[in-house]
């Protein structure tokens, strides 16, 4: 079991509200079929967007109040406004996510579909169908392998975050081929982009990067992506207000229109 005395009092009580989530019934196992991650983030390249998964997210411990709309409403606006994925939080009791929402989402739109979770045990993959699982090293400790294979045993794609280098080794040694670097430690819960930058260059090329967590400007993005991210993880910036307008203007961070943006901006 992982050491969690480390941890911030709200991340503690996500991993236990986890750990009791997974200890209810079981459901069916799923059989996924799978919408390509690699393949949407080539196309969203291809067309000159910056490969971007945004994430709806209601709330969140860091968070002040909560976005009430509709989730599928807002899913729709972030594809319109370029994102090659989306992210769906699933976890109820920290971030208002739920995974009917997820189905939801999953259904109106045609970009791969992250799940966002704290999974801890084989049981909570069942809890519904998704594109792609989020694994954190962190939090799954000693039994990343046997849940990557249990992930892609169910048709799952994986992606394994990490925080450290230290992470970083188990994750590849655990054979993960799509790796995020949290920029939030989770310990404090502060974003330092320097985070994805340390670790980044230590990531074999032939794994996709992700660069997660405190991306809230074209800036960011542009830092992101020319310390290796292949795409980027955004939650918040996008959240806060108009979300085809913000994820528009991070997808086209890159875009060589003319449109160079001051590096304090941030979306709106
Ligand atoms: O976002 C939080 O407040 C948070 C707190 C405790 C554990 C995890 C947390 N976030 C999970 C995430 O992975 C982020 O939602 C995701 O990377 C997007 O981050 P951001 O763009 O900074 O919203």
């Amino acid at each position: 079991m992982e050491d969690t005395t480390e941890l911030a009092p709200a991340v503690r009580s996500i991993l236990s509200a986890a750990r009791d989530r997974a200890a209810e019934g079981r459901t069916d196992r799923v059989d996924v079929d799978p919408r390509d991650l690699r393949a949407a983030f080539d196309r969203a390249e291809a067309d000159g967007r910056v490969p971007l998964i945004a994430e709806v997210k209601p709330t969140s411990p860091t968070t002040d109040g909560a976005r009430e709309d509709d989730p599928v409403a807002l899913a729709e606006g972030m594809v319109a406004g370029g994102a090659a994925a989306l992210s769906v939080l699933t976890e109820p009791e920290h971030f208002g996510g739920s995974v009917a929402v997820l189905e939801r989402v999953r259904e109106a739109v045609d970009v791969p579909v992250l799940r966002k979770d704290f999974v801890v045990a084989e049981s909570q993959l069942d809890a519904v169908e998704s594109d792609v699982v989020l694994l954190i090293a962190r939090f799954v400790g000693d039994d990343l392998p046997d849940l990557l294979a249990a992930a892609r045993e169910r048709g799952f794609q994986v992606l394994v975050e990490v925080h450290d280098r230290e992470e970083l080794t188990r994750a590849l040694d655990a054979g993960a081929t799509t790796i995020g670097v949290n920029n939030r430690d989770l310990a404090e819960l502060v974003v330092d982009l320097g985070t994805f930058e340390s670790v980044a260059p230590h990531v074999p090329d032939e794994v996709t990067l992700i660069a997660e967590s405190g991306i809230g400007s074209p800036a960011d993005v542009r830092r992101m992506r020319a310390a290796g991210a292949d795409a980027l993880l955004v939650g918040s910036a996008i959240m806060d207000g108009d979300v085809e307008a913000n994820t528009r203007a991070l997808t086209r961070a890159e875009a060589d229109d003319g449109d160079h943006r001051d590096t304090t901006e941030t979306p709106t």
